[in-house]
């Protein structure tokens, strides 16, 4: 659909107004109450007011980013699918009656959104090393974009929370087996998710891709410790979302493994990944232990940075000494995921010796609250000055 000049002027309307309102955080135990006796309706009452709600908070911001950054192609792009998508779903807010058709085509177009935003990330990168190819970057540019992209990023999970929690309670794509439902799950969330097995798969997979680049990996070791219900034999079990746990791990166990191999160069024995898991009364805390040397305090910051202000693009050539500046997203985003429902991602490290990373998460659902990024004057501060 053309956007004559009247829609633009509207659409700005728009977007201040659904700006104006906050977004809702949920915890993770309001979306397991209301998973257990979802009603179809409610959901989308709630989504097609919170969606837009949330997609205005953070176009906001987009509109705010360095001139240069915001006309770099990628960026340019990206924006252009938040518009698009925002568009679409407050077609829905005009809607009156609430008709079954209604109800299948916003299932619909949330997936359509879904789908058109799966590579936002990839083209974010793109357009941070698209700018950093065409201008000069400064701190104050470096710091905007790095603070930028934290919210970013952090709104694009919850974005995907909610419309990944809508599409599977209601969306009716998995064929019900006959009979008691076999899934545990509500949406995406186990009410019952064993750490241990989402540890293994998360070492198993990394351990994949380290034996393949180097030859052999380091072993893990796993000790639980939990104040009263843990029995001798019973896995410590957390009410959680699997797929961000997992995806936490992978990279921190890629890290690890990628530090003590680099370390211990062509030793026979190296030395195994210790992970601790303990579950008190307010934290569930899984802590990553190698001895792979370790890097210096002063690098610290560097690992959480998603722009490279001086290690050179990697050259093909020496594609065997992989650069400490990699050029994922893997651990700032990890720590994002982290920080998501209320925990957080710690990285110690003691240079000569090796690297504690620990991950930390609410022991109780209603303490495991969304951290959601909000659009107000302190924001519009922050890119015009820089604190
Ligand atoms: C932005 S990202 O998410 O995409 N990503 C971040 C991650 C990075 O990869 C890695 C991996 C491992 C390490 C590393 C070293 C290490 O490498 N030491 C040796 C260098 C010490 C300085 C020395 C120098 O002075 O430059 C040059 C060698 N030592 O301890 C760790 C370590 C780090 C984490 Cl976070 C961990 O969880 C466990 C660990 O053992 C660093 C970087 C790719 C990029």
């Amino acid at each position: 659909m053309k956007l004559t000049l009247k829609h633009c002027k509207n659409y700005a309307k728009l977007l201040d107004a659904y700006s104006q309102f906050s977004p809702s955080p949920l915890s993770i135990k309001k979306f397991i109450d209301f998973g257990l006796n979802a009603c179809e309706t409610t959901s989308y009452i709630f989504l097609r007011k919170e969606l837009p709600v949330r997609l205005a908070n953070i176009m906001k911001e987009i509109a705010l980013l360095p001139e240069n950054l915001l006309r770099m192609p990628s960026v340019n792009a990206v924006h252009q699918w938040y518009m698009t998508s925002f568009r679409e779903i407050l077609e829905f807010e005009k809607m009156d009656d609430i008709t079954p058709r209604n109800l299948r085509n916003f299932c619909d177009s949330i997936v359509k959104i879904r789908n058109r935003h799966s590579d936002v990330v990839e083209t974010m990168a793109q357009g941070v090393i698209e700018l950093k190819e065409s201008h000069d970057v400064d701190q104050q540019t470096e710091h905007s974009i790095q603070y930028f992209l934290d919210r970013f990023y952090m709104s694009r999970i919850s974005i995907r929370m909610l419309i990944n929690q809508h599409t599977l309670l209601f969306g009716g794509q998995l064929e019900r087996a006959p009979g008691p439902t076999q899934s545990k799950y509500i949406g995406c969330i186990d009410p019952h998710c064993n750490l241990v097995c989402v540890i293994k798969d998360a070492y198993e997979n990394a351990r994949f891709l380290c034996d393949q680049y180097y030859l052999d990996s380091p072993e893990l070791i796993i000790e639980q410790h939990a104040i009263n219900e843990l029995k001798a034999e019973s896995d410590v079990r957390i009410v959680y979302v699997p797929s961000h746990l997992y995806h936490m791990l992978f990279e921190l166990f890629k890290n690890s493994m990628r530090a003590v191999m680099e370390y211990h160069g062509q030793n026979e024995q190296y030395p195994p990944i210790r992970l601790t898991i303990s579950k008190g009364k307010e934290d569930v805390c899984l802590k990553l232990s190698d001895r792979g040397g370790g890097i210096p305090r002063s690098l610290h910051d560097q690992l959480f940075k998603y722009m490279y202000s001086t290690a050179p693009q990697p050259s093909k050539s020496d594609a065997h000494t992989v650069p400490l500046a990699g050029y994922g997203y893997g651990l700032p985003i990890s720590r994002l995921y982290a920080r998501y429902f209320h925990g957080d991602l710690v990285i110690m490290s003691c240079e000569g010796h090796g690297t504690d990373a620990v991950i930390y998460m609410k022991a109780l659902s209603n303490e495991a609250n969304e951290l959601l990024p909000i659009f107000n004057k302190t924001t519009s501060k922050f890119y015009r000055t820089g604190y």
